[in-house]
């Protein structure tokens, strides 16, 4: 059957120049807070489903709930950009297959998942936020982002990456500074068309992604050789039995992936440096209730970028919608904008979550993690670290500088920096703050 006629209700022809298409229409930055006048525009013009051309790829996007969803739960190849799939390997068993897939979230969910975050990982994430913060107050300014992706990167990395990062930092020849280097070379190249040749943006990111992985190689392999004993991270991902459950090169994949997205991959590594304090317990995350209604309220007015990211693998059919087989699905979560879910779609209002069930991380009408077989596997180790470091920023005195902007090019971007002017100089009663 044609295309044309397998989608019954989509547009009937692409836009834009051969190869490129819209691409660059679409990447214009635009207000992190709005949808981008490309989604705009075309919705308005060709309806909630409309066909395009992005990066070399045939695309469709999609504002229509129903859609959707039907493909969130239909389709699990992965929607990702040829130079983001290049990033990610060919080994990377979260795009193998769909075992292999369902593996790795398994593993995934024993080492991000609630039991693991309640036993361990919340104390670790209060000292690395309260550290940070500690220490923005005593220099009177704070990225925030950049502490956002340490905590991140670290609170993860001191139970399961530990034995490479030790290696990576401490390595000689790719010491601190030209590590952070190597990851600087990442995000930049994330979006970019898939060229692989010298002087692109993709050759020094692949070149980057080839040290990183020989690095945290000769890492592993220098552990097993010296007999001592693997953490459990290692434990669970190569079996305790001695029967591999995962080969070396998977493995290595599989941890530089949470490389990538814990890190966003632009920042340097910190030791944890303090003795744990009496630190935060479970039910105290669990009380924070307003800050949990603010962070629930920011996920939804800020996703206006597709969180739901396939390559259909069948054609799928949903109402008068055919997806044809092979195309790249990008699913926007318009229902966060619709009047009839959220009164005042578009003011920022966390009293609207007062009562809600504050824990759920996908409804109907809230898709900021996706939705089926790919949701986010880091939603509720991302709800901790934000609902943990916005108790902490509240105890400090602080202003975001007149100068900060933040834009979305298809990802965040902050061209101005993320700082904030932050001091300890405080009269608050901080025994009485409590959100
Ligand atoms: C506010 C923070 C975050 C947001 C809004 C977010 C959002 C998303 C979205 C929209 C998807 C795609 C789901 C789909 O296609 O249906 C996704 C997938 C994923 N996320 Fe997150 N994420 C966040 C934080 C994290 C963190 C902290 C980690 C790990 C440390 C993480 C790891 C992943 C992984 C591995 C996948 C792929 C899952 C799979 O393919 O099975 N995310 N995330």
């Amino acid at each position: 059957m044609e295309e044309s006629k397998k989608q019954t209700k989509t547009t009937s022809r692409i836009h834009g120049f051969p190869i490129i298409g819209e691409t660059f229409e679409f990447m214009k930055p635009h207000d992190a807070l709005q949808f981008s006048t490309f989604v705009k525009d075309r919705t308005f013009r060709h309806g909630p489903v409309f066909r395009t051309s992005l990066f070399g790829a045939k695309v469709i996007i999609s504002t229509d709930v129903e859609l959707n969803m039907e493909i969130a739960k239909t389709s699990h190849v992965p929607g990702v950009t040829k130079s983001i799939a290049r990033l990610f390997g060919e080994n990377n068993l979260f795009v193998q297959s769909k075992e292999s897939h369902k593996h790795v979230r398994s593993l995934t969910s024993q080492l991000l998942g609630t039991h693991s975050l309640k036993s361990r990982m919340i104390q670790d994430i209060d000292i690395l936020a309260c550290t940070h913060m500690k220490e923005g107050a005593r220099n009177g300014v704070l990225d925030v982002k950049e502490t956002a992706s340490k905590v991140y990167i670290l609170s993860v990395s001191s139970h399961a990456l530990s034995v490479c990062l030790d290696n990576i930092t401490t390595n000689k020849k790719i010491g601190g500074k030209r590590t952070r280097t190597l990851l600087e070379r990442f995000s930049s190249s994330w979006f970019q068309f898939s060229f692989n040749v010298p002087g692109t943006g993709v050759y020094r990111m692949m070149k980057a992604r080839n040290k990183m992985m020989k690095l945290l190689k000769e890492s592993i392999l220098k552990k097993r050789a010296s007999g001592e004993e693997f953490g459990e991270f290692f434990k669970t991902i190569f079996g305790e039995t001695g029967k591999e459950m995962m080969s070396i090169e998977n493995a290595i994949e599989y941890i530089y992936t949470f490389f990538l997205v814990a890190n966003e991959t632009r920042h340097g590594f910190l030791r944890l440096r303090t003795e744990k304090e009496a630190g935060l317990t479970w039910e105290d995350y669990k009380s924070m209730t307003f800050t949990q209604m603010v962070i629930n309220e920011s996920l939804r007015i800020t996703s206006t970028f597709p969180t739901v990211l396939r390559v259909t693998d069948h054609d799928v059919q949903v109402g008068d919608y055919t997806i044809p087989e092979g195309w790249t699905f990008m699913g926007y979560a318009n229902v966060h904008f619709n009047p009839e879910n959220y009164d005042d779609p578009l003011v920022f209002n966390p009293w609207r979550w007062e009562g809600k069930d504050l824990g759920a991380i996908l409804t109907k009408t809230y898709i900021p993690f996706g939705a089926g077989a790919r949701l986010c596997v880091g939603a509720e180790l991302a709800k901790l670290v934000m609902s943990i470091f916005i108790h902490h920023l509240y105890r400090y005195r602080w202003s975001m500088k007149a100068e900060t902007k933040v834009i979305r090019r298809y990802m965040l971007m902050f061209p101005h920096g993320c700082d904030v002017q932050i001091s300890d100089d405080t009269e608050v009663d901080k025994s009485a703050y409590s959100i």
